[in-house]
C-alpha cells in the first residue's frame, strides 16, 4: 500500500514533467500487480569467477530497491561506463524499467544495472516491481506525439521480454518503430 502510495505519488511528479494529465500516467499504474523479490549475495573471495547478476534492464515500469546493508554492489550503466550505486540508509534506489520507457514514448529510459558480489561482505537487497498497462497494453501514451514503440499487449509483451532476456537481447529493441529517420 505505502509502495503503491509512493509509485502513484512519483508518477504525478513525471506526469507534470511530461506535460500529461496527472490521471492518464497515474492510471497505468494503479490497480496493476507488483511483485517482489529478496536477494542474498553472499561474500565471494573470487569475484572475477562468479557473474552476480548480468547487466539486464527490469522489464516491468518502475522498480523500487531496499538496501539491507551498506554493501556496495550494485552499478549502472551510463554513456557505456559502470557507476556504483553507493547504498544509503533508509532511501530506496528508483530505477525506470522497460515499460516506462515505452509509456514514456522514450523520454525516461530504463537503466541498465547489474550486480558485481562483494569481497568481504554479504549484501540483502528487498526489491519491488510495479507493472503498468493502458487497457491491457504495452504502448506509448497518445498525448505523447508519434509512437517511437509498437503497441503490445501486455500477456504477449512479458513473455517476449522473458525470451529476449534469456537470448540476451533486449526486448525494447524488437518494438522501436522506425519512421525512416
Ligand atoms: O539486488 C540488486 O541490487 C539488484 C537486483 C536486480 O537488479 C533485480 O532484481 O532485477
Ligand atoms: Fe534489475
Amino acid at each position: 500500500m505505502e509502495m503503491s502510495d509512493l509509485t502513484s505519488r512519483l508518477m504525478l511528479f513525471m506526469a507534470s514533467d511530461l506535460g500529461v494529465e496527472q490521471e492518464t500516467l497515474v492510471g497505468t499504474f494503479q490497480g496493476k500487480k507488483q511483485s517482489v523479490a529478496f536477494h542474498y549475495y553472499p561474500p565471494c573471495r573470487h569475484p572475477e569467477k562468479v557473474i552476480g547478476i548480468t547487466p539486464h534492464h527490469d522489464g516491468l515500469a518502475l522498480t523500487l530497491l531496499l538496501h539491507v546493508d551498506d554493501t556496495p554492489s550494485l552499478q549502472v550503466r551510463k554513456n557505456g561506463t559502470w557507476y556504483p550505486v553507493k547504498p544509503l540508509p533508509g532511501a530506496l534506489v528508483i530505477n525506470v524499467g522497460d515499460i516506462l520507457q515505452i509509456l514514456t514514448n522514450g523520454t525516461y529510459k530504463s537503466v541498465e544495472h547489474r550486480v558485481l558480489p562483494d569481497v568481504e561482505k554479504g549484501r540483502a537487497t528487498v526489491v519491488m516491481f510495479q507493472h503498468a498497462c493502458v487497457a491491457g497494453m504495452v504502448k506509448p501514451l497518445p498525448e505523447l506525439g508519434e509512437a517511437a514503440y509498437r503497441a503490445i499487449e501486455k500477456v504477449e509483451y512479458i513473455k517476449g521480454n522473458f525470451r529476449a532476456l534469456a537470448e540476451g537481447t533486449w526486448f525494447v529493441d524488437s518494438l522501436k518503430i522506425n519512421h525512416g529517420t
